[in-house]
């Protein structure tokens, strides 16, 4: 079988000079400046990139931004260069509240680094557990070292209405590079070197080295005037994919740093995932998103698909049972197993599949604490039962920081399930 030979960024940067000094002369564009080759995406009319000092306004409402953020808070735990599409997102990011805000960090400041960064077999880099790690526990928390477009709007095309869709794709990498160059160039040189040193897997297919990178190790942070974001890491961009990760992630936009929690116990050794695709999509599904990675996923889903695919699907369509629940709960002729069984089973379903980072377990978690809370007013249960599912639901739920009246909701469970010796019997509840 023929091995790629391995690029260099010089190499990529010539390769995309040649395609991009032909497509000027297949579409007679005109090279206005040595920034810009004409098409540069721009506002409401001129299209070259224009440097504008700090503290003056933007040339038009659609400008580019460049940032450094978030200022004048928690500077140790890095700085973040920000490529925004418009002065509009700029003010959403920094409006957001409780911005800016220290990066979220373990109780114990003193407590040893939980992961180490090593080589995976087949998988390049990775991350594994320095020690055994517990459900909940915090992994990492970081701040990324740069945020972009997920999708950068290029002002390409109308100069070229008859280029093919691979020449449009080459003229808008050719483009986007030279964005992405500006804020690279922000970095400070720690920073750059360590950004050069991470995976890229798009050496081969006309994406320039900066750009390639980011759509290598971006992972989606947040959207900004309807408009979505990635964010590149040193740390957590060298963890692995896994259709049955281990870990849960969230973004806080207060301290613009993101977090990984463990969502089941981890051993010391072990490596830890995250999700690049949807673990509920059938395998052929995850097989395609992954593509661009270079990724063949070999993992227990996806060696034995026609089983997988069947438990996932099933999983997937967890709907809210609540008022199934509720109309249980209140009908004392029903079984007390009639809905527990099958709640049961279905979170052990998902736990065998290793999809306890999925919304589906969240919700059957949330099933199981009503349930057994029915079940301990009557005294059919113990309240130790109902515990265990209600702290699992309110872990999951605090590791996206929802909401108060979400934990408000699951006490309420708790409190009324407290009242139980106000309760005689199933079948003469004492009506004060
Ligand atoms: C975000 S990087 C992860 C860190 C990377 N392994 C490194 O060496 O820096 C993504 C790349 O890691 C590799 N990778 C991630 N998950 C993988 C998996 N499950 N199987 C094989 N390769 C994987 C692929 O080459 C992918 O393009």
């Amino acid at each position: 079988m023929a091995t790629k030979v391995e690029k260099t960024n010089e190499e990529i940067y010539r390769q995309m000079e040649e395609t991009s000094l032909k497509l000027m002369e297949e579409f007679k564009i005109q090279d206005s400046t040595s920034e810009s080759r004409g098409y540069i995406r721009g506002g409401a009319s001129d299209s070259k990139i224009l440097v504008v000092p700090v503290g003056q306004p933007a040339p038009h409402e659609d400008a580019l931004v460049y940032t450094t953020q978030p200022q004048g808070c928690d500077p140790e735990a890095g700085m973040v260069e920000c490529i925004l599409q418009n002065s509009a997102a700029k003010k959403e990011l920094v409006e957001y509240p409780g911005y800016p805000a220290p990066i979220i960090r373990e109780a114990d400041s003193t407590a040893p680094c939980p992961y180490r960064i090593v080589e995976i077999p087949s998988k390049g880099l990775g991350m594994v557990a320095a020690r055994d790690l517990h459900f909940g526990e915090l992994i990492i928390s970081e701040r990324p070292l740069i945020i972009s477009p997920r999708v950068m709007k290029i002002n390409c095309m109308k100069w070229m209405d008859s280029a093919t869709p691979r020449q449009k794709q080459e003229a808008a990498w050719f483009e986007s590079e030279k964005i992405y160059k500006l804020a690279f160039e922000r970095m400070e040189p720690e920073d750059k070197e360590t950004y050069m040193k991470l995976y890229n897997s798009h050496k081969h297919d006309g994406t320039g080295p900066i750009l390639g990178i980011s759509r290598t190790n971006g992972y989606g942070v947040f959207a900004l005037q309807g408009d979505d974001y990635v964010g590149v890491f040193k740390d957590a961009s060298r963890i692995n994919h896994s259709c049955s990760p281990n870990t849960i992630r969230h973004f806080d936009r207060p301290s613009l740093s993101m977090q990984m929690y463990a969502v089941r116990e981890i051993k010391e050794g072990e490596e830890i995932t995250t999700q690049y695709c949807n673990p509920l999509a059938p395998y052929a599904a995850r097989r395609k998103a992954l593509k661009p990675y270079g990724i063949r996923c070999d993992c227990p889903a996806c060696l034995n698909p026609a089983k997988s695919d069947k438990i996932r699907y099933r999983i997937g369509c967890v709907k809210d049972a609540m008022p199934a629940i509720v109309k249980w709960a209140g009908n004392h002729k029903l079984p007390d197993n009639l809905l527990l069984g099958p709640s049961l089973e279905l979170l052990k379903l998902m736990e065998d599949e290793g999809l306890e980072a999925s919304k589906p377990y969240e919700r059957v978690l949330y099933h199981l604490f009503h349930i057994y809370s029915a079940l301990a007013i009557i005294g059919a249960s113990e309240l130790s039962e109902l515990e265990i599912y209600q702290h699992k639901w309110i872990r999951l739920q605090t590791f996206r920081l929802c909401p108060r009246e979400v934990l408000t909701d699951a006490m309420q469970v708790g409190f009324a399930a407290q009242q139980r010796p106000y309760v005689t019997t199933k079948d003469e509840p004492k009506c004060d």
